[in-house]
Order: structure tokens, then C-alpha cells, then sequence
């Protein structure tokens, strides 16, 4: 097997980045792997541009090391370079919600049977305007905390670093709502809201639960709307969106579609955030490529 390790050296505490030389000795000595090419990242988009520009036969599979910036950098080269190379993804990042969800071993026997066993999964890849994404995109309140925490408090505190900052911001934006209209098959309309996340799988910022229906290969995105209330409700409804026990509530609209566009009506800018990075703003048109791309899986 001809392999291409894309390493964020600087992703979550940089603990297992540590394993990673110990997996690839593991893999030569058991004569799985012939022949390896290590690229390290230095800033966002060089995994991204190094992707890109694989060509389809040059390797057997990538393995991602990082965070989901990272993960979601190499899954648009991939699709961006049409390179249709597998990707293993030894999650090394602050909340790695794409490798918790599929369960990805991190330890170095676990990832070496992983790909022993080269065993793929075909999932589901969400495109918003040239930019894909394979977990989250999302608008509104607190999705800007990402890039709030400083590398440092990450390092040190991990995913808590999020939830830190994110409890300085509730009061801070529980006001800021958007007029949002939507339009997708499934629900057309006007309505005012605090959030939307529009996800892949049902984890989300390290809540395992976040969009309870979803699934990463049906085709179809989930998407979750809170709409604006006042700050007592939205703080019960927050504890119920953590245990995944919301979507019947007034002030949420949870559809699952494969197409959807959002605009907001009033003058205000929303960014998007897309796997946990920054992303363009709004109007946006999001859709689903239904497996559009192969991934290892354990
Ligand atoms: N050497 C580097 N130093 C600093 N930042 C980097 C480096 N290489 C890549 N980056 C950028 O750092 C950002 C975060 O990377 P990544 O998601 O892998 O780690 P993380 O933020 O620790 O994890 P998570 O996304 O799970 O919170 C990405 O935008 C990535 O492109």
C-alpha cells in the first residue's frame, strides 16, 4: 500500500501525533504499507492545496492527522483534485466530531488493524457554494466561539476551551437573532432565529446527539433551527439540544433535506462556520453529495 500521511502538527493537545510514528514503523514492519509520504501543514489550506493536487493512482490511501479543520481540508482536496482516494482519519484534534462519531481508534494497535483491514465506507459530503464539508456547517449564536479560543487555551484545556468561551457568550449574543428565510422542499418561510446547524452525522461540538436522526449516508442533511426566545426558554432548550431531545419543541425546526437555501433578511452579516472553520456568509445554497467519498473505517 502506498500511503500519504496529511499531519496538523499544531491540532488538540499534540498527544497523538506522538503515535504516529509507532503506527507507520507498525505498518512497515507488518508489511502492509511499502512506501510513505509524510506532509506537514504549517497554516489552514496547505492540506487543502496539497490534496488537491494528488493524482488518482499516486496513492492507495491518506491518513488525515489533525482536528476537523484539518479532516475537512483534506476532504476538499479530495473532492476539489477528484483524486477518489480513501481517507483514513486519525483524529488528533480539540473535539474531533466526525472521528467520535464513527468511532475511530486513535491508539496505535486499534489504527493499524484499521488499515490492515482497508475496510471503506462511502459517506455523505455537504457542498456550500465550492467549499464542502463532512459534519457541520452552521450560523448565529455561538457558532463564532471556534475561533474565539486561542490555540494555547486549547492546547491546555482541549474541547473545554469551547465550552468556556461559549458560556461567555450567551449573554453577550442572546439578543442578536436573524430573520432567516428557507427554502428547501421540505419547509418553506420566514422566521426569526438564534441558530441553525445543518449537519452530517448527529455529533456536533462534542455533543454526541446534537441532530438525533442523522445519518452519514442517507443522502439527506439534518437541519436544526432554533428559533429566538427569550433567555429562560432558550437555556432549558439548550440542555435538551445537548441530550438530543428537542426536535418536537416550539421553538425549533428540524427538517432532513438534500437541498436548502437560507438567506437573511435583514442587514446583518452571517458567517458560516463549516466543519468548525470560517466560511463565507449568507445567502447560501447547501446541499448533499450523496457518498461522495470513501472513508476507512475501524
Ligand atoms: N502548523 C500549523 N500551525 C497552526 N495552525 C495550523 C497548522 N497547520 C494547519 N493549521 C490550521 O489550524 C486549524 C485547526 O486545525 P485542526 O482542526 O486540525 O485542529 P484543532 O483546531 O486543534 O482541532 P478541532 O478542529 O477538532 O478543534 C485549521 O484551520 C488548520 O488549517
Amino acid at each position: 500500500m502506498k500511503v500519504k500521511i496529511i499531519m496538523n502538527p499544531s491540532s488538540g493537545k499534540q498527544i497523538i501525533q506522538k503515535n504516529l510514528e509507532k503506527i507507520v514503523g507498525r505498518l512497515i514492519l507488518d508489511g502492509v504499507v511499502k512506501y510513505v509520504d509524510v506532509f506537514k501543514t504549517e497554516k489552514r489550506f496547505d492540506a487543502f492545496e496539497e490534496v488537491k493536487n494528488i493524482q488518482e493512482n499516486e496513492y492507495d490511501c491518506m491518513i488525515a492527522v489533525g482536528g476537523d479543520g484539518t479532516v475537512n481540508e483534506v476532504i476538499n482536496g479530495v473532492m476539489v483534485g477528484e483524486n477518489k482516494i480513501p481517507v483514513a482519519i486519525l483524529p488528533a484534534g480539540t473535539v474531533n466530531d466526525f472521528g467520535n462519531f464513527l468511532n475511530l481508534p486513535t491508539d496505535v494497535q486499534g489504527f493499524c488493524n484499521m488499515i490492515k483491514k482497508n475496510q471503506k465506507k462511502k459517506v455523505d459530503v455537504g457542498k456550500v457554494g465550492d467549499r464542502y464539508f463532512i459534519n457541520v456547517l452552521a450560523g448565529g449564536l455561538l457558532t463564532d466561539v471556534g475561533y474565539k479560543v486561542s490555540s494555547d487555551f486549547k492546547t491546555i484545556l482541549g474541547k473545554y476551551a469551547y465550552y468556556v468561551e461559549g458560556m461567555k457568550e450567551i449573554p453577550k449574543q442572546m439578543l442578536k437573532s436573524i430573520n432567516i428565510e428557507i427554502d428547501s422542499e421540505e419547509f418553506k418561510g420566514k422566521e426569526d432565529i438564534f441558530m441553525f446547524i445543518i449537519t452530517n452525522t448527529p455529533s456536533v461540538g462534542g455533543f454526541k446527539k446534537i441532530a438525533p436522526m442523522a445519518k452519514v449516508d442517507d443522502g439527506l442533511l439534518d437541519v436544526c433551527i432554533i428559533k429566538k426566545s427569550d433567555i429562560a426558554e432558550f437555556i432549558s432548550l439548550f440542555l435538551k439540544i445537548m441530550k438530543g431531545q428537542y426536535i418536537h419543541h416550539p421553538k425549533v425546526l428540524y427538517i432532513q433535506t438534500s437541498k436548502i437555501m437560507l438567506n437573511c433578511q435583514n442587514d446583518m452579516n452571517v458567517d458560516l462556520d463549516i466543519d468548525g472553520e470560517q466560511g463565507e456568509k449568507l445567502p447560501t445554497t447547501i446541499e448533499v453529495i450523496k457518498k461522495g467519498m470513501e472513508i476507512i473505517v475501524p
